[in-house]
C-alpha cells in the first residue's frame, strides 16, 4: 500500500489567551469558525496533509493554553516541535507586546533551529486595530522571521502561513540530511571496521509509523 504522507511535521501554536489559536487550527484543519470562546485546557492537536513540492507533508498541529497556570504542560511540547507559531490579536496591543516573552520561552524550552512564524491575527477587526502592519512587520524582521496577518474567521492568510511554515521545514531539513549525508560519508573507512551510527538525528526527527504524542 502507498506511504500516506512523505513527512511529519510537528507544529505548535503559541501566544495569549484569546488571540484566537484554536480558531487557526480549525478553520486550517477542518475549515471552519465558531465565535464561541471556549479556552483550551492544556494541549490539544489536529491534523492535515498538505501538498508541498510535490511531497505529501502531514501536519500535526499542537494548540497550546494561553493561560498562564498551563506554562509547565505546554513548555513541555515545545521540544518536540518543529515549527512554533506565535500569534497575538492586532486588536490587543498587550498580545503584542507579550511576544518578546513567546520567542523567550521559546528560546529556553524549544530545539535549537526551531522555524518560528509571527501572526497578527483577527485581521476582519480592522476598526478596532491596535497594532499596525509595519510595526509587527518590524519585530519579525528584528528576529529574522516571516510574519502574515490573517483572520480565522474570515479565512485570510490561514493556509498560506502554515504552507509557508511547512515549506520553510521541508527545505531546511532538505538542506540537512544533505550535509549529514555528506559528513556520513567522512573519510573513508577500512573495510570490516564496526558499523558506526552515523550522525545523530536531528531532536525533532520524524517519527513514522503512527502518531507520537508525548512532548518531545
Ligand atoms: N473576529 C475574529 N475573532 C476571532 C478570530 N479568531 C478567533 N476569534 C475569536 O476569539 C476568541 C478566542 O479564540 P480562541 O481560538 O479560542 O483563542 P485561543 O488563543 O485559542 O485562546 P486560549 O485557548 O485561551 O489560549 C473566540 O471568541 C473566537 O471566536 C478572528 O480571526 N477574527
Amino acid at each position: 500500500m502507498a506511504k500516506a504522507y512523505d513527512h511529519l511535521f510537528k507544529l505548535l501554536l503559541i501566544g495569549d489567551s484569546g488571540v484566537g489559536k484554536t480558531c487557526l487550527i480549525i478553520r486550517f484543519a477542518e475549515d471552519n469558525f465558531n465565535s464561541t470562546y471556549i479556552s483550551t485546557i492544556g494541549i490539544d492537536f489536529k491534523i492535515r496533509t498538505v501538498d508541498i513540492e510535490g511531497k505529501k507533508i502531514k501536519l500535526q498541529v499542537w494548540d497550546t493554553a494561553g493561560q498562564e497556570r498551563f506554562k509547565t504542560i505546554t513548555t513541555a511540547y515545545y521540544r518536540g516541535a518543529m515549527g512554533i507559531i506565535l500569534v497575538y490579536d492586532i486588536t490587543d496591543e498587550k498580545s503584542f507586546e507579550n511576544i518578546q516573552n513567546w520567542m523567550k520561552s521559546i528560546k529556553e524550552n524549544a530545539s535549537a533551529g526551531v522555524e518560528r512564524l509571527l501572526l497578527g491575527n483577527k485581521c476582519d477587526m480592522e476598526a478596532r486595530r491596535k497594532v499596525q502592519w509595519e510595526r509587527a512587520d518590524q519585530l519579525a524582521r528584528e528576529h529574522g522571521i516571516r510574519f502574515f496577518e490573517t483572520s480565522a474567521k474570515s479565512s485570510v492568510n490561514v493556509d498560506e502561513a502554515f504552507s509557508s511554515l511547512a515549506r520553510d521545514i521541508l527545505l531546511k531539513s532538505g538542506a540537512r540530511r544533505l550535509v549529514s549525508r555528506e559528513m556520513a560519508a567522512g573519510p573513508p573507512v577500512p573495510p570490516c571496521s564496526p558499523a558506526t551510527s552515523g550522525p545523530p538525528s536531528a531532536p525533532w526527527a520524524e517519527r513514522r509509523g503512527g502518531l507520537d504524542l508525548s512532548p518531545g
